[in-house]
């Protein structure tokens, strides 16, 4: 059994990562810390933790002196350094998934979209960035045809207000979102830039947030350099995703929130093509606690200690 530690417990993503946790026989949780909930049981975050552990409120030293075989950080964005900096002194072996936005452009670090970047670079890897939710259903939209775009992929997304973490926040009160849609970040995104470097060309993405509380939903406007035919189409993604177990091509209607939400994987669909074929739009609907972020993680983890990706996922 691999030993997981988790720091940010507290967060959506923290809680969805203990209950999968739970759901594996090869990995466990070790340690779980979150300053506000020091002390408590672990099943407090979450009941499937396992009995007896207690939420400890630990520093960058402190989870450098864990014994564990990984480490994952759910911490807001711009936190990890100091404790990516004492487990590298303390122990230089340890796994680390971040799960912010901080390696995400970092050569020195993998990637972790296992289904497009490959999974030799993340086998026994130890430094992997998690992916962001937006980027990775907008990266599922167009991956498959970025070959064939004349000019960037105009992308439109809208998730659910957990995505916008347990701060409080405009973006996240429910209050201010009660009968309303929220667009924010209108240029630069860090989604727009993270789908940019890993596409290898250029994105335009515009994010909102609704009412709801978990999902996303990307949708793609693509434009060709020569025409395609629709099985042309549908081909580049039923055999970009052959053999994905994670991702559902849907075929006979668009994919929407519910598609998406409380799901571990991503449905991808529309497949809506103009007439002289040199436009498409495409959609992908995925949960951003999920295969946003946690079901990315242990899909990370297992690769990384070279264990079954999947068990428990699929
Ligand atoms: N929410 C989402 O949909 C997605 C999130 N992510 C990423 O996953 C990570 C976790 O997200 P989420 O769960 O929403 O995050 P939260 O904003 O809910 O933060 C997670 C926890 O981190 C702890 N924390 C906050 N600041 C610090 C600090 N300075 N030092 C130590 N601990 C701190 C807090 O617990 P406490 O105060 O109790 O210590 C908090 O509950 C983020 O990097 C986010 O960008 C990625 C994809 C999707
Ligand atoms: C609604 C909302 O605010 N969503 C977040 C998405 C958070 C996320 O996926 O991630 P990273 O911070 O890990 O990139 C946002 O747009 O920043």
């Amino acid at each position: 059994m691999k030993r997981i530690g988790l720091v940010g417990a507290r967060g959506h993503v923290g809680r969805e990562l203990i209950r999968l946790l739970a759901g594996r026989e090869d990995m466990g949780l070790a340690f779980a810390s979150s300053r506000a909930m020091a002390g408590a049981p672990a099943t407090a975050l979450a009941p499937e933790a396992p009995e007896g552990l207690t939420i400890e409120a630990l520093g960058p030293e402190g989870v450098a002196g864990k014994d564990v075989d990984a480490v994952v950080l759910a911490l807001p964005n711009g936190e990890a350094a100091p404790y990516v900096a004492a487990i590298e002194a303390a122990r230089p072996g340890a796994v680390i998934v971040d799960l912010s936005a901080d390696y995400r452009f970092d050569d020195a670090w993998a990637y972790g979209l296992p289904e497009l970047q490959g999974r030799e670079r993340l086998r026994g890897a130890t430094r992997i960035a998690n992916p962001g939710c937006y980027a990775t259903a907008g990266q599922f939209c167009v991956a498959p045809v970025r070959d064939r775009l004349a000019g960037p992929a105009h992308l439109f997304g809208v998730s659910g207000y957990s995505g916008a973490g347990t701060s409080p926040s405009r973006r996240n009160d429910p209050v201010a979102l009660a009968d309303n849609l929220m667009p924010y970040g209108l240029t630069g995104h860090l989604h727009e830039r993270e789908m940019s470097r890993h596409l290898g060309g250029e994105v335009r993405f515009s994010p909102h947030v609704a009412a709801f509380f978990r999902g996303l939903i990307v949708t793609a406007q693509l434009e060709f350099a020569d025409p395609l035919d629709e099985a042309t189409l549908r081909n580049a993604y039923v055999r970009g995703f052959a053999d994905e177990p994670l991702i559902e091509i849907v075929e006979d209607r668009v994919p929407e929130i519910t598609d998406g939400a409380n799901q571990n994987g991503a449905a991808v669909g529309g497949f809506a093509l103009g007439e002289d074929g040199r436009r498409a739009v495409m959609v992908c609907a995925l949960d951003n606690l999920l295969k946003g972020a946690a079901v990315q993680a242990i899909q990370n983890l297992a690769l990384a200690l070279e264990l079954d990706e999947f068990d428990g996922l699929v």
